[in-house]
């Protein structure tokens, strides 16, 4: 479905959203007043200084937390509860320890759908660990397998139910980077393939710039949009878009923004322990 301007329909909308989280000092506001639209098949990355507000912005379109004022809108109805058209994955690994590898992602598309039949979700299971290179693992536990390992696995588990929506919370975060830039890789192929519509977000000016269409730079606490960048790299993305002149002066850009919020929320911090 394409509006009448030919842009493809907003899939999720922040309409005017603010969350006060309790303290002990009274509501502490989280963020304020956040308004933006994400597309069909957009990636966008929302990017600001640690604690800023960011997971909460997640949690909401998760159906994991509710907003104080406004709301966020998936396919024009407010979001009340989790569901399996959105994928998630947190930052930390989300799987469960007491299943084997095989038995994790299965486990996962069971929960999304009791439609795919026992033979299906063998298939569907190998498939994802072949991809994740986690096929000679299959029968272990997680607590036997390294730290990047158990993230791989919580992405494939995520990936093999085929989301609509994939949340993505600092997904490669825990990742060395040889294997952080690999999965990177393989998160457009699955996108290039089977076009979903993609939250992601992440401390890396970079990793923004290299996988998303918009990049979303939001204030520090309580978190407000200071601006949305569009990137200018199409896709399938060039693997060397790295060495386009236009992305230095992008990451030298987005640094500068992110910076400047960094220093506000320690000036913040400064006013508060005056
Ligand atoms: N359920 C909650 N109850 C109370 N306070 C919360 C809750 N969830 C988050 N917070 C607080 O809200 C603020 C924003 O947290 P959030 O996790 O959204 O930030 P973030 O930008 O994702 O941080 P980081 O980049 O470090 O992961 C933090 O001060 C956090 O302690």
């Amino acid at each position: 479905m394409i509006d009448s301007t030919g842009a493809q329909p907003v899939r999720i909308r922040f309409d005017q959203v603010s969350v006060d989280f309790p303290t002990d000092h009274g509501p502490m506001r989280v963020l304020d007043k956040v308004s933006f639209d994400i597309r069909q098949g957009e990636f966008v990355s929302i990017i600001g200084p640690s604690g800023c507000g960011k997971t909460t912005m997640m949690n909401i379109v998760g159906g994991f937390v509710q907003p104080t004022q406004g709301q966020v809108l998936l396919d024009g109805k407010p979001v009340s509860a989790p569901g399996p058209d959105r994928g998630v994955i947190f930052q930390e690994y989300g799987v469960f320890p007491w299943l084997t590898v095989r038995q994790n992602i299965e486990f996962g598309l069971k929960l999304a759908s009791s439609r795919v039949g026992a033979q299906e979700r063998a298939e569907i299971t190998q498939r994802y660990m072949g991809l994740m290179g986690l096929t000679d693992f299959a029968n272990h536990f997680p607590k036997h397998l390294s730290g990047g390992m158990r993230q791989r696995l919580a992405i494939a588990r995520a990936y093999a139910v085929r989301p609509q929506f994939l949340l993505m919370d600092e997904p490669f975060g825990a990742l060395d980077a040889q294997t952080r830039s690999a999965m990177q890789d393989l998160l457009l192929q699955v996108l290039e393939r089977e076009g979903k519509t993609v939250m992601l977000i992440t401390h890396s000016v970079e990793e923004a710039i290299y996988l998303s269409s918009r990049i979303v730079v939001v204030t520090a606490r309580p978190a407000r949009i200071r601006t949305i960048i569009d990137v200018p790299f199409g896709y399938p993305r060039a693997e060397n878009v790295h060495e386009d002149p236009r992305f230095a002066e992008l990451r030298a850009h987005i640094r500068e923004l992110v910076m400047q919020e960094y220093e506000a929320q320690a000036r913040q911090a400064v006013r508060m322990s005056d």
